[in-house]
């Protein structure tokens, strides 16, 4: 498997993989900016929930980097500033709060020492950010894989691969650990409208990988289910609510209420990352809701009216009882979720 890095940082420059410009093109950018973190986020030039936190940890000691302020207290009001900026890009993904938050953690552990030798603290957590999410998804598709017997199809949503994470991905980590070991499995990727991250980034990273990957519309879920084409669903997520409620990119509920009509497993995998224990349940989870042109004005084709009513939530809740089991690197958990992911830490 080809080790397609979405985020790297070069000693000087964030340098992220523009996933808005596959399949057809594999375009590095150079960033050295918090402000072009701040809009690769909000772009989906980088996307999918770890990838976005490691940018976002990236971006952080980054933008201190570049600070001027050489005594504790008005480097850390201005690092600050940087983060809660970073914080707004995007909503849903709780990875991003997640990864600023250690960031944070390890800025404050480290007051006493020198602002110079915070900023290459600072840059080193970031590294270890993305050195762990990667152990963290080869663990998850270690765990996946007990769900896999050779032969089976499994049906997935958006992209949850190697590019939304450090390496691996989480839905896809058990197809590749599958591949590894020479197994017989076939997907079915959804093209996940509007932004078709299943068309356009699933299917190329699979071909990439050799995997028999078929790709069907949002709409064609149903039929493949129902003739019995599929053996399990399994999806990747971006904030999981601590009764297991989980938001993923829309489309996802109504796969899982399918999934349960045809009696398929229906499995999300999730690093501890993305599982949060604040937010109680998946009502309280904030919905990103994005532009109209996304959808009337798809990849710059005009497909409805001008000024025709929208509404476009990136994400949508599944909730606890449609889910078969999560997948973590801690191992595979099942209801109660309420239990068991608070066992998980
Ligand atoms: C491994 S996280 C993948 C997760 O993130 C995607 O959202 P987006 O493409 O908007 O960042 C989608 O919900 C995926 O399941």
């Amino acid at each position: 498997m080809r080790n397609i890095e979405s985020v790297t940082y070069n000693g000087e420059k964030i340098i992220l993989l523009d996933q808005t410009k596959l399949p057809l093109e594999e375009v590095y950018l150079e960033i050295d900016s918090v402000k072009d973190v701040w809009d690769a986020i909000v772009q989906l030039k980088v996307r999918g929930a770890p990838a976005i936190g490691i940018a976002a940890a990236y971006g952080v000691a980054l933008g201190a980097s570049q600070l001027k302020e050489d005594d504790y207290e008005s480097f850390a009001a201005k690092y600050e500033e940087i983060s809660a900026y970073l914080a707004s890009s995007r909503p849903t993904a709780v990875n991003l709060f997640w990864a600023l938050n250690r960031m944070k953690n390890t800025l404050v552990a480290n007051k006493e020492q020198p602002v110079a030798e915070i900023k290459q603290i600072l840059l080193n957590e970031a590294d270890a950010i993305k050195k762990d999410d990667a152990e963290i998804c080869k663990s998850i598709g270690e765990h996946g894989l007990t769900l896999l017997k050779d032969g089976m199809t499994l049906l997935t949503h958006c992209n949850a691969g190697g590019i939304a994470t450090a390496k691996y991905g989480t839905a896809l980590a058990p197809i590749y650990l599958a591949k590894e070991k020479n197994m017989d499995i076939r997907v079915f990727a959804d093209e996940t409208r509007p932004l078709l991250q299943g068309a356009r980034l699933t299917t190329w990273e699979l071909m990439q990988a050799d995997i028999d990957v078929t790709l069907i519309t949002d709409s064609m879920a149903a039929i493949v289910m129902q003739q019995g084409k599929v053996d399990a669903v399994i999806v990747g997520c971006d904030r999981i609510a601590a009764n297991g409620d989980t938001a993923n990119k829309i489309g996802t509920y109504g796969l899982a209420v399918l999934a349960q009509k045809h009696n398929i497993p229906f499995y999300v995998a999730s690093p501890l990352s993305t599982i949060d224990m604040e937010t109680e349940t998946g009502a309280d989870i904030p919905i990103e809701e994005r532009s109209a042109e996304e959808i009337t004005c798809g990849f710059g084709n005009q497909t409805a009216p001008n000024g025709v009513k929208v509404f476009n939530p990136a994400f949508d809740v599944t909730p606890n009882d449609l889910i078969t089991a999560i997948i973590t690197e801690k191992g595979i958990i099942s209801a109660p979720y309420s239990e068991s992911l608070k066992n998980l830490f």
